[in-house]
């Protein structure tokens, strides 16, 4: 038995829930077109809580797409449609009686260029937990607070939480966008290259956040970047045209990949 297959993870089925956590997110099937053109094809993974899932793969392979999927955001343009299964917490997200609002409350994300709103730093974080809930004055001052302080940001803003957030730097503004989304408090963060915008040192502390939300968060990431995934994930999936070619821990992964094709990628023969 493979050193993968005793630890329960298998690799393209990965029907078997990977017993280094609870999975989080389940998927199971899952296909996705873009106005007829198929850009996922079934796909199924297990996605453990509170653990980094890298997702890996040359330009076009379906990254973002399959990212994207786990909070329905193709939902608000027509003519795209998911088939399959993606249960969340026991419940498919995929079934329009999920509630939109629900899923934003539970899965947050965060793009890969920062996109602060045109609002002060506070109400950058404030505004989307006045969507979700009515807090008092003084519970969202410890909310806000909080959430800057998870984000790693508290001591840079907090005497300027009343200036604009366009006057940040890049990777201030990528933490402000990681506070906004924990603010709400979701159990699953999604990372769309969060750091492809950034230089060496903002990157090194949004990777650094990273391992440290992972105690309270699943974490799902796409990353260009190699060495950020060996850096900060548990489990890698390496995704080519659409289909999982491999899916298993990260060091597993980047030391002995069980496919070709994963050992081409990663070692920069293609891609
Ligand atoms: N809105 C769209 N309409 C039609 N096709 C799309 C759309 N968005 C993406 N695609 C296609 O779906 C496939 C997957 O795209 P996706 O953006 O998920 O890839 P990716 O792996 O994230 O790429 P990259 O690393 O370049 O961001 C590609 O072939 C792409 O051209």
């Amino acid at each position: 038995m493979t050193e993968s297959a005793a630890a329960g993870i298998h690799p393209q089925s990965a029907a078997t829930p990977a017993p280094i956590a609870p999975t989080k997110i389940k998927v199971r099937d899952l296909h996705f077109y873009y106005n007829g053109f198929h850009a996922l094809k079934g796909i199924s993974m297990d996605i453990p809580e509170k653990k980094v899932t890298a997702i890996i793969g040359p330009s076009g392979c379906g990254k973002s797409t399959l990212l994207r999927i786990f909070n329905r955001i193709y939902a608000i343009y027509p003519k795209l449609e998911a088939k399959g299964e993606i249960v969340l917490d026991g419940e498919n997200i995929l079934d329009t009686s999920y509630s939109m609002n629900r899923l934003r409350s539970k899965v947050g994300m965060v793009f890969q260029k920062p996109t602060p709103f045109p609002m002060t730093i506070f109400e950058n974080v404030a505004y989307g937990i006045r969507h979700h809930e009515k807090l008092s004055r003084a519970d969202m001052d410890i909310r806000v607070e909080q959430a800057l302080r998870s984000a790693a940001l508290w001591d840079e803003v907090k005497d300027k939480l009343k200036q604009s957030a366009l006057g940040l730097s890049g990777g201030q503004q990528q933490r402000l966008c990681i506070a906004r989304g924990i603010a709400l408090k979701p159990e699953v963060l999604l990372l769309d290259e969060p750091t492809s915008a950034l230089d060496p040192i903002a990157t090194g502390r949004i990777e650094q956040l990273v391992e440290e939300l992972k105690n309270e968060y699943t974490i799902v990431i796409v990353t260009h970047n190699m060495q950020q995934a060996a850096r900060c994930s548990d489990l890698t999936a390496f995704m080519y045209l659409g289909e999982l070619i491999e899916f298993d821990r990260t060091e597993q992964i980047f030391t002995k990949p069980g496919k070709k094709q994963t050992e081409d990628y990663i070692t920069g023969r293609f891609g």
